[in-house]
């Protein structure tokens, strides 16, 4: 599908290892007010509790995608006992966003071990310097940028009912988060809105008609992977013929 970019031609720094990768980055944050024109259009109504994971999880089960938090690969770190474990702890709480080589780390290890060459990213990057440090080590740029957006009394109901124990999930962190994406987060999606990357879903309807725009989204990149196959055969096809009838 899309953009597969060889990270092993991406020099010093890059994966080390030949895999290809399909990478679809799904952001979506929350505000208020702005005067940048993306956010208007946009940012107020998408962020945590839009349903990004909820999503992910149908992605998965019908695209064949691996889901990779960077907010749970941050929080696994901190169970794990890492020495970053408690640095990671306090970012969090105070909804800050955590040094990029850290969350790269984890990322490019998640994707290295996996078997899977096609990853969605949820929750990164929150930043431009996660963005373009992510582009720098691993090489890869994403597909596309799947973005939800949700009326922000929504998002803090559904997150205030989330009852997942997440110690984030409290009006005075979700605020911090908020504040954080205004500043942080935003030119990452003005960034590739600018290349035309961003796909905007409405999440703010039940899970299914949600999912109904999600498939929307993905359906023709899929038939775009099953055509360029088909015709990959056909061309192998047609040249081994052509060797046939030289012999
Ligand atoms: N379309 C929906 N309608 C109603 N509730 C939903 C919908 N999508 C998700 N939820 C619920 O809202 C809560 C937050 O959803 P989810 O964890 O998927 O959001 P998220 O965007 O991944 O949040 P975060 O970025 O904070 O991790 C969950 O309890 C989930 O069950
Ligand atoms: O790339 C990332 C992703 C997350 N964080 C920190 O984790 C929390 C929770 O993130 P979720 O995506 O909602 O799970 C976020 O507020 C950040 O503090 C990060 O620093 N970098």
């Amino acid at each position: 599908m899309g953009t597969v970019v060889d990270s092993a031609n991406q020099g010093a720094g890059s994966m080390p290892t030949n895999k290809k990768v399909t990478v679809i980055f799904v952001l979506g944050e929350f505000s208020t007010s702005t005067s940048h024109d993306l956010v208007l259009e946009m940012a107020p109504h998408s962020g945590p509790g839009s349903g990004k994971g909820t999503q992910c999880t149908n992605i998965v089960e019908n695209f064949g995608y691996t889901h990779l938090s960077a907010g749970d690969l941050l929080r696994a770190e901190i169970k794990s006992g890492s020495e970053n474990g408690t640095m990671i702890s306090n970012m969090i709480k105070e909804g800050k966003i955590v040094p990029s080589e850290v969350t790269i780390k984890l990322l490019q290890r998640a994707i290295q071990e996996n078997g899977n060459d096609k990853f969605l990213i949820d929750g990164f990057p929150r930043n431009e310097e996660n963005r373009a440090a992510f582009e720098l080590v691993t090489g890869i740029e994403p597909e596309f940028v799947l973005f939800f957006d949700c009326p922000e009394e929504e998002m803090e109901r559904r997150l205030l009912g989330r009852n997942q124990g997440r110690e984030d999930d409290n009006i005075e962190t979700i605020r911090k988060r908020f504040k954080v994406y205004m500043e942080s987060s935003l030119p990452v999606i003005e960034y590739y809105n600018s290349k035309g990357k961003v796909r905007k879903i409405d999440a703010a309807k039940p899970v299914g008609e949600v999912f109904e725009a999600v498939k929307a989204v993905f359906a023709p990149a899929d038939e775009k992977v099953k055509y360029t196959g088909i015709v990959c055969i056909l061309v192998l096809a047609m040249c081994l013929q052509q060797d046939d009838v030289s012999l």
